[in-house]
């Protein structure tokens, strides 16, 4: 049985923090999961450090550099089990070079705003992550405190 096999890919945002918008990719090939959105990346090769591979696949695929953010663990805290042969880390990122463009792995992007993240039909492995990724979001944004929040301090 051949070895399971890392993916790596992006769940990039307009901001690491309190994002607005989230960029889903449509893929064109196999022709089994064309026309399916997914988030930008790839495999790791044999060797290749994931982040790495991660930034050359965002370079490769939309011509994009990025900052990397949090890493979404799978519930277990590890990889997403993506098919019967891959598993899949995924991180958020920022755009800090240049636009998004559709090469050869897709041939549409588009950025959806909070709220109507399920408006595209996801490869079906994605759609707990989706999930997921929305739920982190959420406490994230919950967890920065805010001035309004911050209990006063005792007055002398
Ligand atoms: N990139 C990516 N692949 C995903 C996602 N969800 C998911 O099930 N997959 C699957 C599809 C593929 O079977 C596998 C990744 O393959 P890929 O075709 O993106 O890898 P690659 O860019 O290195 O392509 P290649 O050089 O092998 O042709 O993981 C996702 O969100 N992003």
């Amino acid at each position: 049985m051949s070895p399971r096999r890392l993916v790596v890919a992006a769940a990039i945002v307009d901001d690491l923090h309190t994002p607005t918008t989230l960029l889903a990719a449509r893929r064109t090939a196999p022709p089994a999961l064309a026309g399916r959105w997914e988030f930008p990346g790839g495999k790791v090769e044999p060797d290749e450090d994931p982040v790495d591979a991660l930034h050359r696949e965002l370079r490769e695929e939309l011509d994009v550099a990025v900052e990397l953010g949090a890493e979404i663990p799978a519930p277990d805290g590890g990889a997403w089990p993506i098919t019967d042969r891959h598993d899949m880390r995924l991180w958020l990122a920022r755009i800090t070079r240049g636009t998004p463009v559709t090469l050869d792995a897709h041939d549409a992007v588009r950025w959806l705003p909070v709220g109507r993240w399920f408006d595209v039909p996801w490869l079906d492995a994605d759609v707990p992550i989706v999930e997921a990724l929305t739920a982190h979001l959420s406490t994230a944004h919950l967890s920065v405190p805010s001035p309004a929040r911050r209990t006063p301090r005792s007055q002398p």
